[in-house]
């Protein structure tokens, strides 16, 4: 059986790696976003001719930028698009977008044509997502959805509750998932996958008994 843990478990793993443990919070970000963008170079299924990057305010889009800057330094055309002001960014989130402002990535605005894009990423919202999706977060993952592009998402697609496997709202439906450290149990449910598409597991880490099990 795949192992598979709750977003609680999630969220608690990822606070004692950081706090009890000791490994720092932007550490885990960078090998999380090193893991994705090898699942996405290495996905037959992107083609990353164009990236359109989205970014929400937890660290969920802090991942997103980090591989947004890793797309740019190896030569992928890549545009950036914030959902909202820097300064509700998370602090870890910040760092990243002062990084990828470094590097000069091209930010686009939240109306931009997605149809312009080959792949999206979804990094929107995580294991933080608290409640239903709605308002301008709605259109733009409605519009993603609508849209040409293939989407690979960051850990959880964003809008889905990853202990159900259904939508709160309305999810982002990818064709590939980068998931963090474990499944989360609504991933093992068929009827998750329409959202989820191909799962990828990326071991950045964080363990629930200090090993990886087998
Ligand atoms: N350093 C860390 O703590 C790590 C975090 N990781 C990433 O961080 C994610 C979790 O980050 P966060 O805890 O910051 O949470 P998220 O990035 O999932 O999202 C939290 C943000 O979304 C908002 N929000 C929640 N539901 C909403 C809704 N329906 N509509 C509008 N806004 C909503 C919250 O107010 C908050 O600003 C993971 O899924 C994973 O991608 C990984 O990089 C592993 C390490
Ligand atoms: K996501």
């Amino acid at each position: 059986m795949r192992p598979a843990i709750s977003v609680a478990e999630s969220r608690d793993l990822d606070k004692k790696t950081i706090e009890e443990i000791g490994i720092p919070s932007a550490v885990l970000m960078e090998r999380a976003a090193l893991g994705i963008y090898h699942d996405m170079i290495n996905n037959p299924d992107l083609s990353l001719t164009k990236t359109l990057v989205l970014v929400g305010n937890g660290n969920n889009g802090g991942d997103a930028l980090v591989v947004a800057r890793l797309l740019f330094t190896h030569n992928y055309p890549v545009d950036i698009l914030l959902t909202g002001e820097p300064d509700k960014l998370s602090s870890e989130s910040k760092r990243q977008l002062d990084i990828c402002r470094y590097y000069q990535i091209n930010e686009v605005p939240t109306a931009t044509d997605m149809n312009g894009y080959s792949t999206i990423v979804d990094g929107l919202f995580g294991s933080g997502l608290t409640r239903d999706v709605e308002g301008a977060y709605k259109e733009l993952i409605d519009k993603a959805n609508a849209s040409s592009a293939s989407i690979h998402a960051i850990d959880i697609p964003s809008g889905l509750n990853g202990d159900t496997g259904k939508p709160m709202g309305t999810a982002i439906k990818a064709t590939s998932t980068s998931t963090i450290a474990y499944e989360k149990i609504g991933m093992v449910e068929p009827e998750s996958w329409e959202f989820t598409g191909k799962i990828f597991v990326d071991d950045i880490g964080i363990y629930r008994n200090n090993h990886i099990e087998n």
